[in-house]
């Protein structure tokens, strides 16, 4: 899994077209999202992770839940994202694992958001420009090596 992390004063997306015969079903009102004062992580779900599922969600949510207490971020907006990486894991095995980050990030006091799956969408950032605005994590499940 290859995360894009970014601190910004806010995250909104619009739902402008699907990007798979199957995307996620929606509501109307999901067509449209926004949070203020966000933590965004921008998600690539890989082959690799579909060895080991739940394990790659509990690191992901490890290392969104540490960055967003260092940068003292409250609200978290996970963003299914297929361009960190060449080796992408199949969709429905993807939106699983993007649907329980979600949820166990919602175990805890975060306030958590996630765009849908599946979608080309528009989106609009403002990065906080701070040292640690910009952050990038690696995720594998233990025992697979990571091909640089
Ligand atoms: N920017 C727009 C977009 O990325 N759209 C992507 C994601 O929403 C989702 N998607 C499909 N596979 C994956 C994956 N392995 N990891 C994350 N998202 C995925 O399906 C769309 C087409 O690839």
């Amino acid at each position: 899994m290859r995360m894009l992390l970014i601190h910004s004063d806010y995250l909104e997306y619009e739902v402008k077209d699907k990007a798979l015969k199957n995307p996620e079903p929606i509501r109307e009102e999901q067509k449209k999202g926004r949070l203020e004062e966000v933590l965004a992580a921008f998600i690539s779900v890989e082959k690799v992770d579909e060895t080991n599922p739940d394990e790659v969600v509990k690191k992901a949510v490890n290392e969104i839940k540490d960055v967003a207490s260092h940068i003292k971020a409250k609200n978290v907006f996970v963003y299914p994202f297929a361009h960190l990486s060449s080796e992408l894991a199949k969709p429905d095995v993807a939106l699983e694992i993007l649907k329980k980050i979600e949820e166990r990030l919602k175990e805890g006091d975060l306030n958590v958001k996630r765009a849908p799956f599946g979608y080309y969408k528009a989106f609009k950032l403002s990065c906080k420009g701070h040292p640690l605005a910009e952050l990038s994590r690696t995720i594998v499940p233990s025992g697979e090596a990571k091909a640089e």
